[in-house]
């Protein structure tokens, strides 16, 4: 006979989840495995890790959880410190395993891996489903190799077509039997206690729809629009990020509770916005299928190479928060002692970074890639991109001037303070003279 596997990825929910009913539609045994790779744990070349401290507790707690919701169906989530091809050959070699459950992939290197799998076990069956954006690729009316150029003419096209937002679908009644018994995670995964992380945020779906069920019972929504602007305060914007980057929660069911909402309480700017803002998630998920690898090239989509150079010095200030710039430092500071930082907080450090330190942007990418909880592959490197100039950014970059944007969301220095953001260094003085230090 032979068996299936689940491979959990982005996906890590029982609820609304398409792949895990086509999964439960079988009766053979299956395994449900998520691999850590031990790569994410080393130093890239950007001399950042994939996986930092937070992201890796809040994943740790949102596999705990799953592994729970799994044992309460009589089955479990077995957890391995291997790369995922390792996994898979081991279950196609030594547990006839041949139907092989997959989410939809957008990150080009995820999907190469997916490939190869795909190429090298040839009688492997993959199923996928999309159980991370808004609409199916079948539903858009334009193809994936298609897509606007800018994220306006996308959002035009979708609002003009209104294409069917699914409901979210139950969590199934069914599991099937597990292939293989429990096992304990492996010893050499790094240890969360070892870092000792305080974080307010806990990962996981019950988190999750705790997360989504307070955050619409209160009248957070219908003020959205006049306070996602806000550096700092949990309920100033849904955060709804952090668990919608592991797939804890999916953007349907976002939309559900979001139109709920919308009939209870009234719609208005603020809860049409919520909505406009996870059209900007959806533009840069498929941005990252139509481009590849160019997501991370250094000249972007374009053809041209920004004019950077590489001031390590300035790169470690940035990092540390101790730019000359205190709102930048704050706002780093916020992001090194909680893995989260605001949407303004992080235009303003991106466009410090590029205009002001006159780095190359994929330093910065790659620290928020460590750093952010809900780091998300097309999200934060689309938005990089946008920021830079070399994505999909008609006017070419975005540099915010520092001290008006300061007056006009810290304008009382209150969470410069509270950040202690005014330690401030001057830039290295070889090169300081050439960069003014305010703008
Ligand atoms: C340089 C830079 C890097 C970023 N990196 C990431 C990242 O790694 N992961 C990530 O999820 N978001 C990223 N964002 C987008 C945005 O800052 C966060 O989604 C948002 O701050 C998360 O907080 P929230 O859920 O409270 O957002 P809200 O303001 O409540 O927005 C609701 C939802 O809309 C989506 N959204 C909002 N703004 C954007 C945007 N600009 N691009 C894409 N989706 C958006 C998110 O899913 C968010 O949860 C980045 C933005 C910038 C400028």
């Amino acid at each position: 006979m032979t068996h299936s596997l689940y491979w959990f990825t982005h996906d890590l929910r029982l609820n609304d989840n398409q792949l895990l009913k086509l999964a439960c539609e079988q009766k053979t045994p299956l395994s449900f495995v998520y691999c850590v790779d031990p790569k994410w744990f080393k130093t890239t070349r950007f001399s950042s890790q994939t996986m930092g401290k937070y992201r890796w507790q809040f994943l740790v707690s949102a596999l705990r959880d799953l592994d729970a919701q799994l044992k309460s169906y009589g089955q479990h989530l077995v957890v391995y410190h291997q790369p995922a091809y390792e996994v898979i050959s081991h279950y196609y070699h030594h547990h006839n395993v041949r139907t092989l459950y997959c989410s939809e992939q957008i990150g080009f290197n995820e999907r190469q891996s997916l490939s190869a799998i795909g190429n090298t076990f040839d009688d492997l069956k993959i199923n996928q489903a999309n159980t991370f954006t808004l609409y199916d690729e079948h539903q858009l009316p334009f193809s994936g190799n298609d897509l606007p150029a800018t994220f306006s003419k996308f959002r035009k096209i979708i609002e003009h077509h209104e294409p069917q937002i699914l409901a979210p679908i139950n969590t199934p009644t069914y599991l099937p039997p597990p292939l293989i018994a429990p096992m304990p995670w492996p010893k050499t995964l790094p240890e969360i206690k070892k870092w000792a992380v305080s974080s307010q945020f806990i990962g996981g779906e019950q988190a999750a729809m705790e997360h989504l069920n307070h955050y619409f019972t209160g009248d957070a929504a219908s003020n959205y629009k006049q306070t996602r602007n806000a550096l700092d305060g949990v309920e100033n914007s849904t955060k709804f990020s952090l668990w919608l980057a592991n797939g804890n929660l999916s953007v349907r069911q976002i939309i559900a509770a979001l139109h709920d909402y919308e009939q209870k309480h009234g719609a208005n700017d603020s809860t049409y916005w919520i909505f406009f803002e996870l059209l900007w998630r959806e533009y840069f998920q498929l941005y990252s299928v139509c481009y590849g690898k160019k997501l991370f090239s250094f000249k972007g989509i374009g053809s041209k190479k920004p004019l950077t150079s590489f001031y390590s010095q300035r790169f470690k200030q940035w990092c540390l928060g101790t730019t000359p710039y205190p709102i930048v430092n704050a706002c780093m500071k916020q992001l090194n002692q909680t893995g989260y930082m605001s949407n303004r907080g992080r235009q303003l450090v991106a466009s410090c970074l590029v205009h002001e330190l006159n780095l190359d942007w994929r330093f910065g990418a790659a620290y928020f890639e460590q750093q952010l909880i809900d780091y998300d592959v097309a999200a934060n490197w689309g938005n990089w991109q946008y920021l830079a100039g070399v994505g999909a950014d008609p006017r070419a970059g975005r540099h915010f001037n520092l001290a008006k944007q300061t007056q006009m969301y810290d304008p009382h220095n209150t969470f410069i303070n509270h950040w202690r953001g005014n330690n401030v260094q001057s830039l290295d003085s070889s090169d300081a003279a050439d960069w003014p230090l305010s703008s």
